[in-house]
């Protein structure tokens, strides 16, 4: 029903507004059809069931958060080791230090396990025995977080509760699936007022859980709420949000342009939006 495959290539040979109108206006047109389409054979249209987001990138900015993040964690590894890391550190997990930017890679889009493996393996190449590269990392991560918990770096990408107050009205189900912690999950849908609104959230160190693109948390939300995988929509900035929507085969994969992912990166969305401002317009037929 959501399935609005319609030409990623199409974007390639436009200039980025033109694209931009362009590849908004094809993504509806082959929306209406596929509406049209089911109207005719007597079906009346229907909204997605089941919104999940991914949190980073897509909710929040990504880099507000995670570069002072990694900054406090690299600053912690080089106390406690005494050697110079931060520009490895960097490299390995996806930060351009040249533009303080967070590029597609561990850090954008693996969970803090992934990241803490990553951190460790560097410092043990660099020279460090393995439980100690274990304990150095997992200490500079768990203080960085406290650090960042403890500020408020929370900085949204469009009306957060009007967007989930209006799918609320719309009967549609809310969900967030994110690679972050559980701790810091919460407390950010609770600093943008929405925690009340979200029906089920998924994160990164939950038990029973499976880093994105596997389809493992998409199918464990859909059914716990009872909704149907083709019924659900994800809405995420990265390649793996996007395949873990089709690895799970749901209704549509949404790509937000508001995080790490560009067009390119994205090039496995079925819809592709400037942000999740946007999401109403494009599913639902009374806005
Ligand atoms: O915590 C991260 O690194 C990414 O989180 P996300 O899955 O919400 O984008």
């Amino acid at each position: 029903m959501f399935a609005t495959k319609t030409g990623a290539h199409l974007a390639s040979a436009i200039t980025k507004s033109a694209f931009q109108q362009r590849w908004s206006s094809a993504v509806s047109t082959s929306y209406r059809k596929t509406r049209e389409m089911a109207s005719l054979g007597g079906a009346e249209h229907e909204s997605p069931s089941l919104v999940i987001f991914d949190k980073d990138g897509t909710l929040l900015c990504f880099h507000t958060m995670w570069i002072p993040w990694i900054q406090h964690t690299a600053q912690s590894i080089e106390t406690s080791t005494g050697l110079v890391l931060f520009p490895k550190i960097a490299q390995s997990l996806g930060l351009c230090l040249a533009e303080n930017k967070v590029k597609p890679g561990l850090l954008a889009e693996g969970t803090t396990g992934q990241i803490a493996n990553e951190i460790s393996s560097l410092l043990m190449d660099n020279g460090i025995k393995s439980f100690e590269a274990r304990e150095i990392t997992n200490n500079s991560l768990t203080n960085s977080y406290d650090k960042i918990l403890s500020t408020d770096l929370v900085k949204e990408l469009a009306d957060t509760v009007a967007l989930f107050t209006r799918l609320k009205q719309h009967g549609t189900k809310i969900a967030v699936c994110t690679a972050d912690n559980r701790k810091s999950s919460l407390l950010a849908l609770k600093r943008m007022n929405v925690d009340h609104l979200v029906d089920m959230i998924v994160c990164g160190d939950d038990k029973n859980t499976a880093p994105k693109p596997s389809p493992h948390n998409a199918i464990k939300i859909c059914k716990h709420l009872g909704v149907d995988q083709s019924k659900a929509i994800m809405v995420g900035d990265t390649r793996v949000d996007m395949e873990m929507a089709h690895n799970a085969e749901l209704g549509a994969a949404v790509g937000v342009l508001s995080g790490i992912g560009c067009k390119d990166h994205l090039h496995r969305a079925d819809v592709l939006l400037e942000h999740i401002g946007h999401l109403v317009n494009t599913f639902y037929e009374n806005r």
